[in-house]
C-alpha cells in the first residue's frame, strides 16, 4: 500500500561561523543567512477531513525558531557546530520530543537550507 507525505516550510534568519575550516574559507568569518526549514510527515492514513498532520498543528516549530533561533548567533544559543546537517538533526530532535507525541503524522525528514543551492537533510525514518 501506499504512503502520504507532507512538507511545511519554515524560515527563520541567523548568523554563525563554522570553525575548523582551512584557513582563509569564507565560512569561518561570521555571516548570516535566511535560513529555511522544510519538515516531512508521512502517514498510510488519513484522518478527517482528509490529513496526514494539519499544517496549522505545525506552528510550534516556527514558534521555536522564532523564540531559540532567530536573529541569533547560532554558535552561542547551540552546544553544536551550526552546519546544516547538525540544525537539520537538532530540529529532529526537537521535533521528537516536543511536538511528535500529539500528531498523527510521523517526521520522516528535517531539511535546512542555508542559499538558493544548499541543503542538508537529516532523515528519521528510511
Ligand atoms: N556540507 C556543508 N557544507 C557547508 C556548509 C554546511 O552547513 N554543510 N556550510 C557552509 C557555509 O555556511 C556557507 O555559508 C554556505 O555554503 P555555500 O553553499 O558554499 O555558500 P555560497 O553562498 O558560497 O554558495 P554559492 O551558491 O556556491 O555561491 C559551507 N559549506
Ligand atoms: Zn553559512
Amino acid at each position: 500500500m501506499g504512503s502520504f507525505e507532507i512538507t511545511k516550510r519554515f524560515r527563520f534568519e541567523a548568523a554563525h561561523r563554522l570553525d575548523g575550516l582551512p584557513e582563509g574559507h569564507p565560512c569561518g568569518r561570521l555571516h548570516g543567512h535566511s535560513y529555511r526549514v522544510d519538515v516531512k510527515l508521512t502517514a498510510d492514513r488519513l484522518i478527517s477531513p482528509g490529513f496526514v498532520t494539519d499544517f496549522a498543528d505545525l506552528a510550534p516549530v516556527q514558534k521555536y525558531l522564532d523564540t531559540a533561533l532567530d536573529h541569533r548567533l547560532l554558535n552561542d544559543v547551540l552546544d553544536i557546530e551550526p552546519t546544516s546537517e547538525n540544525l537539520a538533526r537538532h530540529l529532529a530532535e526537537w521535533f521528537l520530543d516536543n511536538l511528535q507525541a500529539g500528531l498523527p503524522g510521523r517526521l520522516l525528514a528535517v531539511t535546512v537550507s542555508e542559499t538558493e543551492t544548499s541543503s542538508a537533510e537529516y532523515r528519521v525514518e528510511p
